[in-house]
Formats: C-alpha cells, sequence, structure tokens
C-alpha cells in the first residue's frame, strides 16, 4: 500500500486519527512541507476537500483530512465552520475557548446544547471526481468554565452527560471511541476497506 497524507496541521487531531488508525503509512502533511490552504468553504466538506486536495497536489499521494468544530445551539450553530478562527485568525485554542465562554456567560444550563462535527475525507489523488466522505456527530453541552487537560481545543468546555466530566477528563482512549471524529474515521474505514 502506498502512504497517504494526513492533511491536517493540528497536532491534537493527528494524535487522536493516528491512535485509531494505527497505520504507519499515514503521514502528517507536515512531513512534506504543505503549506496550509486557506479554508474558504461555507461547509466542513468543502474545507475538508479544500484541504485534502491541497495535500494530494503537493504530495502526489492520496490525502485524508479532517474538518471539524463546534455547534452551539444558543449561539445558533457557531462557531461551526470557523472554530479554529472564532477569536480571529491564527487565535489559540485559548482564546478561542475563552471567547466562547464569554458568549454563552448569560445562557441557561437548559440552553446550553452543542454538538462537536467531523468530516472526513479521502481523495485517491487530487482530481479525484468520487471522494470518500464519512461524517459523525457528538452531542454534549458547554460548560461555565474550562476543567481537564486532555484533548485540545473546546475539549475543557464540552460537558459528555454519560461520563459526566469534560471532554478534556477523558482518557484518550474512551475521547476517541465516543467521539465524532472516532464515529468519522470508522465509518470511513468501513467505506475504505469496500473498495
Ligand atoms: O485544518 P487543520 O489543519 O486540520 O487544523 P484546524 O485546527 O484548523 O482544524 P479545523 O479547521 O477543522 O478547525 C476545527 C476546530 O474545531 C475544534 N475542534 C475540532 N475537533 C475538536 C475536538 O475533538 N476537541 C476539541 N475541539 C475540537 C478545534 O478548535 C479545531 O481547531
Ligand atoms: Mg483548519
Amino acid at each position: 500500500m502506498s502512504s497517504i497524507v494526513l492533511a491536517s496541521g493540528n497536532a491534537g487531531k493527528i494524535r487522536e486519527i493516528q491512535a485509531i488508525l494505527q497505520n504507519d503509512q499515514i503521514l502528517p502533511q507536515s512531513q512534506f512541507n504543505v503549506v496550509e490552504p486557506e479554508e474558504t468553504g461555507a461547509t466542513f466538506i468543502e474545507n475538508a476537500i479544500i484541504k485534502a486536495r491541497n495535500a494530494a497536489a503537493h504530495c502526489n499521494l492520496p490525502a485524508i483530512a479532517d474538518d471539524s468544530g463546534l455547534a452551539v445551539d444558543a449561539l445558533g450553530g457557531a462557531p461551526g465552520v470557523i472554530s479554529a478562527r472564532y477569536a480571529g485568525f491564527g487565535a489559540s485554542d485559548q482564546a478561542n475557548l475563552d471567547k466562547l465562554l464569554e458568549e454563552m456567560r448569560d445562557v441557561p444550563d437548559a440552553e446550553r446544547s452543542a454538538r462537536f462535527i467531523c468530516v472526513m475525507v479521502y481523495l485517491r489523488h487530487a482530481l479525484d471526481p468520487t471522494p470518500i466522505v464519512a461524517q459523525g456527530v457528538w452531542e454534549g453541552r458547554i460548560l461555565r468554565q474550562a476543567v481537564g487537560e486532555n484533548g485540545f481545543g473546546y475539549d475543557p468546555v464540552f460537558w459528555v452527560e454519560q461520563y459526566q466530566c469534560s471532554s478534556a477528563q477523558l482518557a484518550p482512549e474512551l475521547k476517541n471511541a465516543l467521539s465524532h471524529r472516532g464515529q468519522a474515521l470508522r465509518a470511513l474505514s468501513q467505506q475504505l476497506a469496500g473498495l
């Protein structure tokens, strides 16, 4: 099997994806000095395709990309596709999380529902006209303060009802078993196995 380039610059995602797929042929795009493209899509799937196509073209290899984010009901689905740049272009995870807590300050407990969404795309090559696509959704609620050290991004403010803790308090294997990314990756793997 040839190598597959993983079209992400997010170390937290890369860690989770490699733990789930356990395939040493899947190589992060940083190893090929891929320049990250602008994520100009209005949807997760558009952005995932933009990232996968960019990496596949640069490396002349098949590519996998993950576009994901947090959709908060009380904010009309924000931050959504702009989750990585909610507090501005190049914003840190901490700045994005602080902005979310501020926006949610006056939202009552009963109205704090939210979900993580992940769309994974596999392109056989840059001009592949039939991308393989899989999606995962993980329901939760937005806490009033950050708690937990694991994960990345918005994990410290994402309450997981089933385990009565934040996503950042879950062991990495358990987060992968439950998460939007884990769901999407398992669905993608099944489709790839059927090719
Ligand atoms: O585009 P790449 O290079 O993959 O890295 P990115 O961090 O920019 O990734 P996205 O464009 O898909 O933006 C997704 C953002 O949504 C958030 N996010 C996605 N999945 C998450 C998770 O499992 N836990 C916490 N936050 C998550 C996190 O802040 C990400 O930066
Ligand atoms: Mg991004």
